[in-house]
């Protein structure tokens, strides 16, 4: 198919219509260039959007894509924080990403994170009384929340893992807007990064914490940058929080499984009989193909570029589709149909499923939390199926105009009521 650059005049800008559009707006800008390269303007800067294994590549290289300067106060202010990894390019990327790599590429750190959310999801939910009404939105932020700071080594009472909880879906919930939803994710922010500012100057001073030694939090505050210097404790805080925040996120994912599950039932009873965990795997895969979350990722052309026959120059903001890839008919057969055996017995290829980002973790920003993703969703999508709940009537509807959207209730759910004899 012949694919064609749509070039727009330089006073239109595309910042109100991807505001007022939100996950529509870039596919169908490709639709209408046949997938291929769709120029814009994004707060007042050109801007270039790519899709499609190829371009994937090209974004990736790191000799063509820079990241400082890249990401939009606003976003730094809610989502990641003043001086977070996703900022910095080539050796400070690298020494900083090193640190995640180890903390978080781990297979036995995964297993031990999954772990705390089963003994946080059976408290919650499955050793209680049936007939709870529950949004399990937010009661998988609450078990997500305690889980990844036990293991970070970060002590909560109670009432702190609720506040946590809240705030971290507060700074996901507002960086892609500007209206009330925004300044509550600001105030989330700054509110956590200085509780974890103040325990890292603690642990500094000497002052036992809760963890033991050598967990993610001691890693971090104790993380030496490509320069030789400790972290200031507000980066440290920064960095602690790009390790909570996302892992709180994957409640997100959880209501969209839980969303499949009730749209088509059959997948409960496969998860089920799942005894080995490989379609839980195969499901949780799914779930970030079908559903919509990171809409793209962007970086800044670090110098003149050709994409294709196409002129990138310098500092045009380059964006990289990725709901839209996982939706392309030209790489998914029948992409809207929610279907986990597209990854039965079989891993996705690096470029393939890029709902975290694409290329190599260790030599670009893809992200290094994909594995404890995949673990936590199978984890809470066999959990849900094993699970006996009613779905009382809700407004389940999943807004595309909305980043990030979910069902709109929340998906609320009733636990089943034990029978007196011990069954359901
Ligand atoms: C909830 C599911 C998640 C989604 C949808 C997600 C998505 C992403 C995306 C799109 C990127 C940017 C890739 C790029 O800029 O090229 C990213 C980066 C990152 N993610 Fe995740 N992520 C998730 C979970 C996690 C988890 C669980 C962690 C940590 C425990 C994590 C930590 C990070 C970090 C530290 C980066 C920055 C990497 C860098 O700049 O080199 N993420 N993630």
């Amino acid at each position: 198919m012949t694919r064609l650059t749509t070039t727009l005049a330089p006073w239109t800008d595309s910042t109100l219509p991807l505001l007022a559009r939100g996950y529509a707006w870039l596919p169908d800008r490709m639709r209408a260039t046949h997938g291929g390269p769709v120029r814009t303007r994004l707060l007042g800067r050109p801007a270039i959007a790519l899709r499609g294994p190829a371009a994937i590549g090209f974004f990736y290289d790191e000799r063509h894509i820079s990241r400082t300067a890249a990401l939009p106060g606003p976003v730094l202010d809610t989502l990641f924080g003043q001086g977070a990894v996703h900022t910095l390019d080539g050796d400070a990327h690298r020494a900083r990403k090193a640190m995640f790599l180890a903390l978080l590429k781990d297979e036995a750190g995964a297993a031990a994170l999954a772990d705390h959310v089963v003994l946080q999801w059976s408290e919650a939910l499955t050793g209680r009384d049936g007939g709870r009404r529950v949004v399990l939105f937010d009661e998988t932020a609450l078990i997500l929340a305690r889980s990844v700071c036990a293991w970070t080594g970060v002590p909560l009472s109670d009432e702190a893992a609720r506040q946590m909880a809240g705030d971290c879906t507060a700074m996901v919930d507002g960086f892609a807007t500007l209206g009330v939803r925004h300044w509550r994710a600001r105030a989330a922010r700054a509110r956590q990064e200085d509780a974890l500012a103040a325990l890292v100057r603690l642990a500094r001073e000497g002052e036992e914490l809760a963890g033991d030694s050598g967990t993610a939090f001691e890693v971090v505050a104790w993380h030496r940058d490509a320069d030789g210097r400790l972290l200031d404790p507000h980066t440290a805080a920064v960095e602690l929080l790009n390790i909570i925040r996302p892992t709180v996120a994957i409640a997100w994912f959880a209501v969209f499984a839980a969303h499949a599950l009730h749209r088509w039932p059959s997948h409960r009873d496969l998860l089920r009989k799942d005894a080995d965990g490989h379609y839980a795997r195969a499901f949780a895969h799914e779930v970030r193909r079908f559903y919509p979350f990171a809409p793209f990722v962007g970086g800044l052309a670090a110098t003149d570029l050709t994409w294709q026959g196409e002129t990138i120059a310098k500092d045009t903001l380059v964006l990289l589709d990725l709901y839209g890839h996982h939706h392309d008919p030209e790489l998914w057969d029948a992409p809207y149909r929610f279907d986990p055996q597209r990854f039965v017995g079989r891993e996705p290829g690096a470029d393939e499923l890029v709902p975290q980002g694409g290329g190599d973790p260790a030599h670009g920003h893809r992200c290094p939390g994909e594995d404890i993703t995949v673990a936590l969703l199978a984890t809470l999508a066999a959990e849900l199926a094993a699970l006996d709940f009613d779905v009382p009537e809700q407004d389940l509807s999943i807004p595309l105009s909305r980043i990030p959207t979910r069902p709109r209730s929340g998906f609320v759910l009733t636990t089943a009521r034990q029978d007196p004899r011990g069954t359901v």
